[in-house]
């Protein structure tokens, strides 16, 4: 099994490759890429932990040597909010790089499960789509949007709120992942209830911890070891169920049958080739019901600038 990381110089894919060099299966490749001439170095370091993963890292303007035979590609090159930006605000220096790093990933390993972290991720994953079909590889069931950080913040702020244990909560947050395009389903938890305010409240701190962080950060970046934790969370996934492990179910943002948007983050279970099946949002609240009916001219719009950047 091998996994590539790009932008793994970064603050998220240095966490994320720290947590993958000591989770991973024992055997699997860990491949670092990023274009920062400390990339080497970088699996260098991570080298000296004793785990039977083995680790190389690249840097410079071409990925390939990165991405030859990856089984998992999980992107997170691009830059970072400062306060006062949206994640809109990332689309013109990040869709250049989602671009080219996803045709080189169409170019050398074309049946790699793909998973896009960097922002604007409701765009972005579009772009992916669309460089992946022009170069006439796109597998729907092969791309995901990283949207685990909203569940793992959901699961925390819950538990805080509730008393609850944090690592037995697994809230489904569905939509896409920015703003009011994030949906955390609370009225779906076991054995949770909240009052209308409480679920108002929540809803809004778990669509704006993105920004709190990049508040409390004051223009030194955004949620990077947060990300790390939630991308490692991730792409184990995605290697669990390649390995043949069942019942892997994730929430990620994906292409899907259209019914809400084209693509839209909902739980789906995990196979041998990326999603084996999309699995259904369940009943939602009357919060949740406006608040999902409120956001989807906003993800509509997200996804149609990105398929229009390639075109
Ligand atoms: N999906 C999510 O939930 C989520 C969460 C947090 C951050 N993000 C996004 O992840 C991205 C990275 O965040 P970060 O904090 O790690 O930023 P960072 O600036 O610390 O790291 C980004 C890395 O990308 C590299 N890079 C830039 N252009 C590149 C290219 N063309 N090819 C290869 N590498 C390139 C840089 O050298 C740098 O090492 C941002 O877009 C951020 O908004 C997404
Ligand atoms: O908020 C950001 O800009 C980074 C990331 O998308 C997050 O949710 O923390």
């Amino acid at each position: 099994m091998k996994v590539a990381v790009l932008g793994a110089a970064g603050g998220i894919g240095q966490a994320l490759a720290l947590l993958l060099k000591t989770q991973l299966p024992a055997g699997s490749q860990l491949s670092l890429y990023d274009i920062a001439p400390v990339t080497p170095g970088v699996a260098v370091d991570l080298s000296h932990i004793p785990t039977a993963v083995k680790i190389e890292g690249f840097s410079g303007e071409d990925a390939t040597p990165a991405l030859k035979g990856a089984d998992v590609v999980l992107i997170s090159a691009g830059v970072a909010r400062k306060p006062g930006m949206d994640r809109s605000d990332l689309f013109n220096v990040n869709a250049g790089i989602v671009r080219n790093l996803i045709q080189q990933v169409a170019d050398t390993c074309p049946k790699a499960l793909i998973g896009v972290i960097t922002n604007p991720v409701n765009t972005t994953v579009a772009i992916a789509a669309e460089v992946l079909k022009k170069a006439g590889v796109y597998d729907k069931n092969r791309l995901f949007g990283v949207t685990t950080l909203d569940i793992i913040r959901s699961n925390t702020f819950v538990a805080e709120l509730k008393g609850k244990n944090p690592e037995e909560l697994n809230v489904p947050v569905v939509g896409g992942h920015s703003g009011v395009t994030i949906l955390p389903l609370l009225s779906q938890i076991p054995g949770v209830s909240f009052s209308e305010q409480e679920a108002k409240d929540l809803t809004k701190r778990i669509q704006n911890a993105g920004t709190e962080v990049v508040e409390a950060k004051a223009g030194g970046g955004s949620a990077t070891l947060s990300m790390g934790q939630a991308a490692a969370k991730f792409g184990l996934a995605l290697v669990r169920a390649l390995q043949g492990e069942s019942n892997v179910v994730e929430c990620a943002y994906v292409e899907g049958d259209g019914e809400h948007a084209r693509f839209f983050s909902q739980p789906l279970l995990l196979g041998k080739n990326g999603v084996q099946e999309r699995k259904p949002i369940g009943t939602l609240s009357a919060f949740e019901q406006s608040a999902m009916t409120g956001m989807l001219d906003t993800l509509k719009k997200d996804i149609e600038q990105g398929v229009d950047f390639v075109k």
